[in-house]
């Protein structure tokens, strides 16, 4: 093996990407596996080409805004680190490979946990609906949610919808067969009227109180009578938040103006937006991800 390869392995050995199994000799190992998947490299690249840039100006940026609280996602570290006047999510559609990175990595976040649907009492709250579409996952990326629930609940064909930005569903190489995608901008009224769920996974996070507002009132107008929204988001502990928790609220922070949120604030933004919250469910012990289930008031 070339002195260069080998110098490099020694270093990944060391700190357990791969397994040294004799001297100048190195295997592959679980953690090489799992970072190898398209999805996890899009992580890797996402951290490094995104987010690294942002939270290396943040300590400035904050410096000099003084440590007010970041809420315009076109005034944050990310414009500084990427000389740009657009929000990040408008920005990243625009550069095709840091977008495609982006997206990966959201089809593995939470991967390894039990789906939300297990532990929320889904098929109860469905019930007997016989509407068109009984499920539209809003602003879902890949797909990869609405295949989990496809695969979970076959009867569900045909009636669950994928809506996000065209530029995420050109990007899509999953096999959609069943479901059905759709362009549409969450700012604007939702097309679709009376779905039971209306299911948003890691956006409200994205976006500071007011477009939470705006977002959930664009979702209400579609309203009939069987509907709800599905909020899946982290709900903040009001202490003692795990490291997980917090970086990730200082990712949404540095790039998005934006935040995770506390009972108390997710409480505020849906009645900000004349709905109330029926249950919180939590999912994930950890992170405290949780469905938050969203009704007329
Ligand atoms: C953090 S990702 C979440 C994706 C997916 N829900 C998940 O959990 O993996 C945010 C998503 O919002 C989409 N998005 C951003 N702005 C949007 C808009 N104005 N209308 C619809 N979708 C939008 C992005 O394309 C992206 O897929």
């Amino acid at each position: 093996m070339p002195r260069q390869c080998c110098r490099l392995l020694r270093y990944c050995a060391s700190v357990g990407l791969v397994h040294e199994t004799a001297p100048g000799i190195f295997a592959a190992n679980a953690t090489t596996k799992t970072l190898a998947q398209p999805a996890y490299e899009g992580g890797i690249r996402h951290y490094f080409d995104s987010v690294g840039p942002t939270l290396q100006v943040l300590p400035s940026f904050l410096a000099e805004t003084k440590y007010q609280d970041i809420v315009n996602p076109t005034d944050t570290a990310f414009q500084r680190a990427f000389a740009t006047d657009l929000p990040a999510l408008k920005w990243l559609p625009t550069q095709p490979d840091l977008f495609k990175a982006f997206q990966q990595m959201m089809t593995v976040r939470g991967a390894p946990g039990a789906p939300w649907f297990s532990v929320f009492p889904f098929e109860q709250e469905l019930g007997n609906f016989a509407g068109a579409h009984a499920f539209i996952d809003v602003g879902g990326g890949f797909g990869h949610q609405c295949l989990s629930l496809r695969a979970a609940f076959p009867s569900l064909e045909n009636k669950i919808v994928l809506q996000d930005l065209p530029e995420t569903l050109k990007q899509t190489s999953f096999d959609l067969k069943g479901i059905l995608p759709m362009a549409h901008d969450f700012f604007q009224p939702q097309p679709l009227k009376g779905a039971r769920f209306y299911y948003m996974r890691n956006i409200l996070h994205d976006w500071p109180d007011e477009k939470c507002a705006s977002i959930l009132r664009n979702l209400a107008s579609a309203f009939g009578p069987e509907s709800q929204i599905l909020i899946d988001d982290m709900v903040l502990p009001d202490s003692g938040a795990p490291w997980e928790a917090t970086s990730l609220d200082i990712k949404m922070m540095a790039l998005f103006g934006a935040r995770e949120r506390t009972t108390a604030e997710w409480l505020a933004v849906i009645d900000a937006a004349g709905l109330k919250v029926s249950r919180i469910v939590p999912y994930s012990t950890r992170c405290q991800d949780s469905i938050i289930q969203v009704v007329a008031k």
